[in-house]
């Protein structure tokens, strides 16, 4: 029998947090080592951030950008644990202190821990290849719950990558992330969003292919936040013990050549 993995939970009381801290003690692969939280939070069973990582093979984090680029470096400048990042609204100072962390470290990081919304991204890009930008208008919608502080979200931010991608472009010179006012006509070749916040919707996310006369969708919707836990776990067992390089699920799911060797066995009814 291999040894379990050892796991810590980053933000151990917060949704995700919950979510993973429930769907790793139920797995046999994998033992529960440590939970932390935010330094002062009073809860069971909480111990010290340091303590946690002196513990864990990989911390898996759904925190917030600064707390994940601090886990980030502090893990590099102990040379690890390995992380998994689920955590979204990062800023480019913020991604750029991510990918110095995993020179040294290694880190899987992703807007969505969904199986179906990385095979998504795959069909996205393949759609925005085939149709043409002058011809053809890209607009991406998504929705979550009231809680949510960042957006668009890091999903439809990997959606509208993927759409650039297809297109040879980079999504930071065609992205339209908000729209209020007369904003004139729509330039050919925009990538542009769309938000809405309310309730409990878990996440929802839809791109579309607009051209004269008629309308391409390709979307996904969450149902409730234990698969992104599954796509974390998988991650985490996926990334224990690899060279220090920023991974993301396109790795972990082997839909990327150079990592196509290894992929975790992952299925959308869990294991
Ligand atoms: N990649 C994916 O598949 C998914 C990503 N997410 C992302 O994960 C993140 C968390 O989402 P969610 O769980 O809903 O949000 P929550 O706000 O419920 O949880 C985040 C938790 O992190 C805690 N926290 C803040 N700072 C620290 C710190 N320094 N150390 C440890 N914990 C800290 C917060 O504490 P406090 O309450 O005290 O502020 C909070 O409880 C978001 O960015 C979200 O977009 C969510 C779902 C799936
Ligand atoms: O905050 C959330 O809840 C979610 N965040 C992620 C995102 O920003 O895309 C993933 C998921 O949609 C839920």
């Amino acid at each position: 029998m291999p040894q379990p993995l050892r796991i810590a939970i980053a933000g151990a009381l917060g949704r995700m947090g919950r979510q993973m801290v429930e769907a790793v003690a139920r797995d046999s692969r994998l033992q529960l080592v440590a939970r932390f939280h935010r330094p002062g939070s009073i809860g069971e069973g909480l111990v010290p951030r340091d303590e946690a990582l002196a513990f864990a093979d990989v911390v898996i984090d759904f925190t917030t950008p600064a707390a994940s680029v601090e886990l980030a470096q502090t893990s590099a400048a102990r040379g690890g644990p390995a992380l998994v990042i689920g955590s979204t609204g990062f800023d480019a100072a913020e991604l750029a202190a991510i990918a110095k962390a995993a020179e040294k470290v290694a880190i899987v990081r992703s807007g969505s821990y969904s199986l179906g919304l990385n095979m998504l991204t795959g069909l996205v890009e393949q759609a925005a290849r085939a149709l043409g930008g002058d011809d053809c208008d890209i607009e991406i919608l998504e929705a979550h719950h009231r809680f949510k502080v960042d957006a668009p979200s890091g999903t439809a931010l990997m959606l509208g990558e993927a759409a650039a991608r297809g297109r040879d472009v980079r999504l930071e010179e065609v992205a339209k992330r908000a729209r209020d006012g007369v904003t004139g006509p729509r330039p050919a070749g925009e990538i542009g969003f769309a938000v809405l916040r309310g309730g409990s919707i878990v996440g929802e996310h839809s791109v579309g292919f607009l051209s004269e006369g008629e309308r391409l969708t390709l979307s996904h919707t969450a149902g409730d936040r234990s698969m992104f836990a599954r796509g974390a776990i998988a991650a985490a067992l996926w990334v224990a013990g690899r060279s220090a390089g920023e991974y993301d699920m396109q790795h972990v799911l082997g839909f990327g050549a150079p990592w196509q060797a290894n992929p975790v066995e992952f299925h959308f009814n869990g294991r």
